[in-house]
């Protein structure tokens, strides 16, 4: 993936700084485990082995400037926490983090920290937690403004409030409200106006519009397309619905029990699927017409990350899993067309073609 992508972005123009041929963001080999053992095992049992939950196993990819790159999967496969060690809310029990080609562990304190982390912003499902409701709007985006710095006169920042609302399609007379006046698109907005209030380059958005009504999550994607576009901003989205992340993404990473099985180009995840995961999530789509082959029905639920599956972790749910795929486990391989998959049945060829997947159809609903 990496060097497919760093092809890839020789092509893309910086629509920030100068011109520049690195990934924006890569991320290699990262992984974060969580020890869920009881507590009461730490006072009285020792030498009892530990529970451990991987959250996150060895998850590696790049992100191009001025790019999206979506992480889907079902509820539980580790993509909020990719998303959380990316914006530096947790700390990786292995693996690396570069933002233009720096190393995050490099910078070991706030002051270090800081100017870095300002460029990158991190937008929540539900705006209405994430937003205090004992403030006014302005005082919302605004506090951003005096944390970074960035601006201390009150006229300036009054009007840069007024911008940034402005920017996201509010009006900036809203900035006198509070937040319970607004409904749930426009409370996403203002998260929105808020995180662009530190000028940030690159966002984290861990599900932004799963709490919405089809209708206006279809308006905040499209909002978030054209300030992508406006401000050169690039973009890691996380979303468990793959009808959402066609809308957005330039590549689709898709993850299952903290891996990646398939990652590489949106349109190729979405034309020419290969994992039968993928196919699978695809599959769930509701109202695709199906040409060309039959449908990988959703079977079974994700399974413990405690206790993961051996070889192949989506072995018990894969109707073409045979005895490798229950004991070995698989490595990544490039198939070409900038994909990588991780799956012995794809390797091995058993898998039936994907055909005209219905992600074509998917594809010209969601653009229409
Ligand atoms: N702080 C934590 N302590 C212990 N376990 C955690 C912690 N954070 C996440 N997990 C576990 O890690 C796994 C991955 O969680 P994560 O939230 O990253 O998944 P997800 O794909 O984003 O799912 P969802 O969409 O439901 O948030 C889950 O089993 C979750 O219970």
């Amino acid at each position: 993936m990496s060097q497919t992508l760093a092809a890839e972005n020789r092509e893309v123009p910086d629509t920030r700084s100068g011109a520049s041929e690195q990934p924006l963001v890569q991320v290699q080999d990262l992984a974060r485990y969580f020890d869920v053992s009881p507590p009461w095992l730490n006072r009285i049992l020792e030498n009892e082995p530990r529970s451990i939950l991987k959250a996150v196993d060895g998850v590696s990819f790049d992100i191009p400037r001025g790019k999206t790159f979506s992480l889907v999967g079902e509820s539980g496969c580790g993509k909020s926490t990719v998303a959380r060690l990316v914006v530096g809310l947790y700390q990786p029990t292995r693996g690396t983090i570069h933002f233009e080609g720096v190393d995050m562990a490099t910078l070991k304190t706030r002051k270090q920290q800081a100017p870095v982390r300002r460029r990158f912003q991190m937008i929540f499902q539900d705006p209405f937690a994430s937003l205090n409701p004992r403030w006014r709007v302005a005082e919302i985006i605004a506090e951003p403004i005096r944390a970074h710095g960035i601006m201390s006169d009150d006229g300036q920042i009054r009007r840069r409030v007024g911008e940034l609302l402005e920017q996201v399609r509010l009006s900036a007379r809203d900035g006198e409200k509070f937040p319970h006046e607004f409904s749930g698109g426009q409370r996403q907005r203002i998260s929105i106006a808020r995180a662009l209030a530190s000028n940030p380059e690159f966002l984290v958005c861990d599900e932004p519009t799963s709490a919405l009504d089809v209708s206006v999550q279809a308006q905040i994607l499209n909002l978030m397309k054209e300030l992508q576009k406006e401000l050169g901003l690039t973009y890691l989205f996380i979303s468990h619905d793959l009808a959402v992340v066609y809308h957005i993404s330039d590549y689709v990473g898709v993850m299952y029990l903290g891996r990646l099985v398939e990652w590489g180009e949106a349109r190729r995840v979405f034309f020419n699927p290969q994992h039968p995961y993928t196919r699978m999530l695809l599959d769930a789509i509701p109202d695709l017409e199906m040409t060309g082959r039959q449908r990988i029905p959703v079977a079974g639920e994700v399974p413990s990350p405690i206790h993961p599956p051996s070889g192949c972790h989506f072995h018990p749910r894969c109707p073409f899993a045979n005895d490798r795929c229950r004991s070995e486990t698989p490595q990544t391989r490039d198939f070409g067309e900038g994909g990588q998959v991780r799956c012995h049945a794809v390797e091995e060829g058993r898998l039936p073609p994907p055909g005209e997947s219905g992600a074509l159809a998917a594809g010209r609903d969601l653009n229409e």
